[in-house]
């Protein structure tokens, strides 16, 4: 599949999309997004990928929506194409995604982001939800998944100031899982997808399903959810592996069933 927006290859087990709008610093724009969906719907697919990592550039992650393409829309427009929801294809993969940002991750940038399952930064990086400077409010999330991440008191300071943080700012807010220097930013990320994608498939999939759930259920069925899942665990040949292979001080061989 030849791609305009994005770059694509693969590690072994792990896909490596590299978003390419480098003018316009990976605005996001309708082509791109859709170029990122059917790559997504892809490696989804590839039962010989196990882990996906998203990038930009080192100037950017993404600087936002594209505004240009955005700037004329109607209420009537932006309804009837249902605008941005096709955008949540990030968050329903149910393959690992990581994202490795470095410089801005402004906007949309910040928001596809956090539908990723975590943030490795570069030290270079900024994040930010400046839509107020625009006239308008985050309309990807940010106003959910930031609150949810970093606490009402920051998501509210950064919503409504439109200000900037830095990849410090941004470890210590929980937004971001780590930060590396930027010349390590890929080798990091694909290190950290490596390492997931030599595990049990399954174990994996269904362990990101049951966190993702803390942010959906209430902490009791959110516990039932992770007994059963943990339960059901002891019918894979995975977890026979694991545990064999630990009784048998050797690493464990996973075949993802
Ligand atoms: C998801 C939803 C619903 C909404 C949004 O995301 S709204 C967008 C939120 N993002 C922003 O508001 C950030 C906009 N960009 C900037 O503020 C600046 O570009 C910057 C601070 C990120 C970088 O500034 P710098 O001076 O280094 O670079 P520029 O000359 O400003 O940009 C280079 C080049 O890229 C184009 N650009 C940057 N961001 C966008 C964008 N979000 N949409 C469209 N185009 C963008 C910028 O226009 C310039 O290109 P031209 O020289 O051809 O105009």
């Amino acid at each position: 599949m030849a791609y305009e927006n994005i770059l694509v290859e693969t590690r072994g087990a792990v896909a490596l999309i590299t978003l390419n709008r480098p003018k316009a610093l990976n605005a996001l724009n309708s082509a791109l997004m859709t170029e990122l969906s059917t790559a997504l719907d892809g490696f989804e697919a590839d039962a010989e990928i196990r882990a996906i990592v998203i990038t930009g550039s080192e100037k950017a992650f993404a600087a936002g929506a594209d505004i240009k393409e955005m700037q004329s829309k109607t209420y009537m427009s932006a309804y009837l194409e249902d605008f941005i929801t096709s955008w949540e294809r990030v968050s329903r993969v149910r393959k690992p995604v990581i994202a490795a940002v470095a410089g801005y991750a402004l906007g949309g940038g910040c928001e596809l982001a956090m539908m990723c399952d975590f943030i490795i930064a570069a030290d270079t990086a900024k994040f930010g939800q400046p839509e107020i400077l625009l006239g308008v409010l985050p309309g990807a999330g940010g106003t959910q998944r930031l609150t949810r991440l970093v606490g009402k008191s920051k998501a509210m300071d950064l919503c409504l100031t439109g200000r900037m943080m830095d990849a410090a700012e941004a470890e210590r807010s929980g937004l971001v899982s780590r930060v590396v220097p930027a010349d390590k930013l890929i080798e990091e990320a694909v290190a950290a997808a490596e390492k997931i994608a030599s595990l049990s498939l399954p174990a994996v999939m269904l362990t990101k399903e049951a966190v993702n759930r803390a942010y959906e259920t209430t902490l009791a069925e959110g516990i039932r959810f992770e007994r059963r899942v943990f339960h059901s665990m002891f019918s894979t040949e995975d977890q026979k592996e694991g545990m064999q292979a630990f009784i048998e001080k050797r690493p464990a061989v996973f075949r993802h069933r």
